[in-house]
């Protein structure tokens, strides 16, 4: 599809993914080959490590895919990153007031979260919460995408139905394990994976019980075990120990 046939619909903001992989370094996939339409609301599940902050980054444009593409992404962007920087010194009027400098107007967005911090206050004094609250204020300038790292961490009850309330009718990419928004589009990312290939493999039934194994499939004398990479090395040690050989190891 062109980028004047995207479907903007009744959301402001768009934004597609294609074929985007991403690994830090020489280290193993954390994503790999996603395609992604985005319009409307749009919710990230998986398990811890499956790469759900590193999509959100890669949306939000503050770290680069290492294959494929991101297009159509909208001029205004929101992003509330997992862990706002702590060390903010600037009280939060002069933050706020910095931040609508850039981008438009943010108290209001304040004051519908139930804002009971000062505004005079470090950032980096403000609770948990309260810090969200004002992460959230910032990307809320934003008028066509948010890109938004478990927003309701922290968050009190009444600010969090305000949130879900705010978020009706944006265009969003959320990660949210807690379920706060069910009727949003969900993409699962399951997270890459390491393939062990053994020419020899015994003990199917220990391998398939250590932790990180996602699947065994007996091939021939062997077997095909899919691995999250950050169990890979204790797997394979296992498997040596077994008795299993080795035919090749891919990420
Ligand atoms: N800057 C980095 N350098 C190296 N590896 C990284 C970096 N950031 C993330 N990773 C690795 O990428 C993988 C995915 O991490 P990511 O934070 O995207 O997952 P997540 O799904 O958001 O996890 P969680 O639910 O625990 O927050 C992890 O194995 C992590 O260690």
């Amino acid at each position: 599809m062109s980028r004047r046939e995207a479907p903007r619909g009744r959301y402001l903001g768009f934004v597609r993914l294609l074929g985007v992989g991403k690994r830090y370094g020489r280290g193993p996939w954390v994503l790999r080959d996603l395609s992604l339409d985005v319009s409307g609301l749009v919710v990230l599940t998986g398990g811890n490590g499956s790469g759900k902050s590193t999509l959100l980054r890669i949306v939000a444009g503050v770290t680069c895919p290492t294959e494929g593409r991101v297009v159509d992404r909208p001029a205004s962007v929101g992003y509330v990153p997992e862990r706002f920087p702590s060390d903010v010194r600037m009280s939060v009027r002069d933050y706020l007031r910095h931040m609508s400098a850039i981008r438009g107007a943010s108290g209001e967005v304040l004051e519908r979260l139930g804002f009971r911090g000062s505004m005079t206050a470090p950032m980096a004094t403000l609770s948990k919460g309260n810090t969200q609250k004002v992460a959230l204020a910032q990307a809320f300038a934003a008028t066509d995408l948010l890109v938004l790292d478990e927003p309701f961490s922290g968050l009190d009850t009444a600010a969090s139905v305000a949130l879900v309330e705010m978020l009706a009718e944006r265009t969003a990419v959320v990660a949210d394990h807690e379920g706060h928004l069910p009727s949003a589009q969900v993409v699962s990312l399951s997270g890459a994976h390491v393939t062990i290939e053994f020419s020899r493999a015994s003990g199917l039934g220990e391998l398939s019980d250590l932790d990180g194994v996602r699947s065994v499939e007996p091939r021939g004398t062997g077997a095909r075990v899919l691995v999250e990479p950050a169990h890979s090395d204790t797997v394979l040690a296992e498997a040596l120990r077994l008795g299993c050989s080795v035919r090749s190891v891919r990420s």
